[in-house]
């Protein structure tokens, strides 16, 4: 397929030293030579050197013989030993190399303790459980998911999207109910969208087979070191990680797909996520459309630079937790996002949205999808709509997925306060920033406590940014 990447075997790069080593080869490619100087026969090996041994049994079992091998122990690291740091040098590192036998095949499994750290598998480490989650996915009481939880009687809007798209008497009062959902919240829930059942059926369907394939297949698609993309844990930039897995795709423009981390199991699963993100972007381009109108605007000044735009997809996966007020699913956050469209799999609540300090829980409706605001849709707006804070929290017997697309302007697009907005008494409340521009200084930024990305783009000039421009 076109976008699969291009990957250029040479000598340097062999896919598997174990198939090179099946062909008759007369001598190994030439980069594995090594040099003279380096040449592992002519320094080896004095055979009177002999590795330390030492029987774990004695130094665990009480008794005689445990001070001789506490000994032995404490001689072995001081010469070859590790912790050399955390010893303060008491301890050394050892120089260690493998040499290759001239007949026979060797294999050993390295196991390095940084993976206890971080787990590669939330969903795995549930399965296991455990009567409490590792010390470091345990919040302070003061964060407690629960304990500040929720005033029931706050309801997240709703908005109907057929009575935007059929116009006359029942748009202008849906328009409305858009605005205000748009400027009180930051965040809605849109029923009679315009993406078929059967595909986010599919796409559902797809999603938790995906997440029902044993560890090892799914690792098949896992992130890489310093990458975004792939199987894995959130971004870690919080106290306490998070209770998730997740999966993260670049899915549109269609040529900045990376394949090799798009599943092929289930089958279909990569046609289904082609098909799904497509049918969102066109349903946010729409959408972004009507919010346009709704502040008045006559253009669709909002949806105009995301028609060619950029959407990543995320899948959470929440696995249940028996105390859920002590972890948290996905910590508080807003997105950086014109807008991001959230389907929840199950009846199962745990997206919660932010409203006047008090958090709401977002119940599921059949067929709905969540909508909620970004940055990007913030800045444009010149402040009249707000980015949502949300947060998602842990059922205590369920799993909980959720599937996202993340709805960006195009590459280059501008993200700035609309024209037609901005006015002599309502100037612009944010800096200029074109799209590349403004990803980099996201991953860049070194935000301090409480400060959010967009704050750093605000525009403190001589009219600051408390006008009040709505
Ligand atoms: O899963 C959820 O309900 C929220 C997830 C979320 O906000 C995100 O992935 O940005
Ligand atoms: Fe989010």
């Amino acid at each position: 397929m076109a976008f699969l990447p291009s990957i250029n075997w040479t000598a340097k790069h062999i896919p598997s030293v174990q198939e090179l080593a099946r062909e008759p080869l007369d001598a190994v490619p030439k980069s594995y030579v090594c040099k003279v100087a380096d040449n592992l026969v002519a320094d080896r090996c004095n055979p009177s050197l002999q590795v330390p041994l030492v029987n774990m049994a004695s130094p665990v079992n009480e008794g005689e013989s445990r001070e001789e091998e506490l000994q032995k122990l404490y001689l072995a690291c001081r010469h070859g030993g590790s912790f050399q740091i955390m010893s303060n040098g008491d301890y050394e590192a050892t120089e260690h190399r493998a040499v290759v036998n001239e007949s026979k095949t060797a294999m050993a499994l390295r196991s390095s303790s940084k993976a206890a750290k971080q787990t590669s598998s939330v969903q795995e480490l549930a399965r296991k459980l455990l009567d409490v989650a590792p010390q470091n996915y345990i919040r302070d009481v003061a964060d407690n998911p629960v304990s500040d939880c929720c005033n029931p009687s706050l309801k997240v809007p709703l908005v109907n999207m057929a009575n935007l798209v059929n116009g006359g008497e029942a748009q202008e009062e849906e328009l409305h109910k858009l605005s205000s959902a748009c400027r009180d919240w930051g965040a809605f829930q849109l029923i009679n969208h315009t993406v078929s059942d059967e595909l986010v059926e599919e796409m559902k369907k797809q999603t938790r087979k995906f997440y029902d394939l044993p560890l090892q297949e799914k690792m098949r698609y896992a992130r890489t070191e310093g990458g975004l993309e792939g199987y894995g844990q959130p971004f870690e930039n919080n106290r306490n990680p998070q209770w998730s897995d997740m999966m993260f795709l670049h899915a549109l423009p269609v040529q900045d797909r990376n394949l090799s981390f798009w599943p092929e199991n289930p089958q279909g699963f990569q046609e289904t996520i082609d098909s799904y993100t497509k049918q969102m972007r066109k349903l946010a381009v729409s959408l972004l459309g009507f919010m346009s109108m709704a502040t008045g605007l006559k253009a669709y000044k909002f949806s105009e630079v995301c028609e060619d735009g950029i959407l990543h997809l995320r899948m959470n996966y929440y696995p249940p937790y028996p105390q859920p007020d002590q972890v948290i699913g996905c910590s508080p956050h807003t997105d950086i996002t014109s807008i991001s469209l959230l389907l929840e799999l199950d009846d199962i609540p745990g997206l919660q949205i932010q409203k006047d300090g008090n958090w709401a829980t977002v119940k599921p409706v059949p067929g709905a999808v969540d909508v909620i605001i970004g940055h990007v849709t913030e800045i444009m707006s010149n402040g009249i709509y707000k980015a949502a804070e949300h947060r998602a929290v842990v059922n205590e017997s369920k799993v909980r997925i959720s599937i996202i697309c993340f709805c960006y302007p195009e590459e280059n697009a501008t993200v700035e306060p609309v024209q037609d907005i901005v006015k002599p008494d309502c100037p612009a409340r944010y800096k200029s920033i074109s799209q590349p521009e403004y990803f980099r200084s996201y991953l860049d930024e070194k935000l301090e406590s409480k400060q959010q990305f967009i704050d750093t783009l605000k525009v403190h000039g001589p009219h600051g940014f408390s006008q009040n421009c709505t």
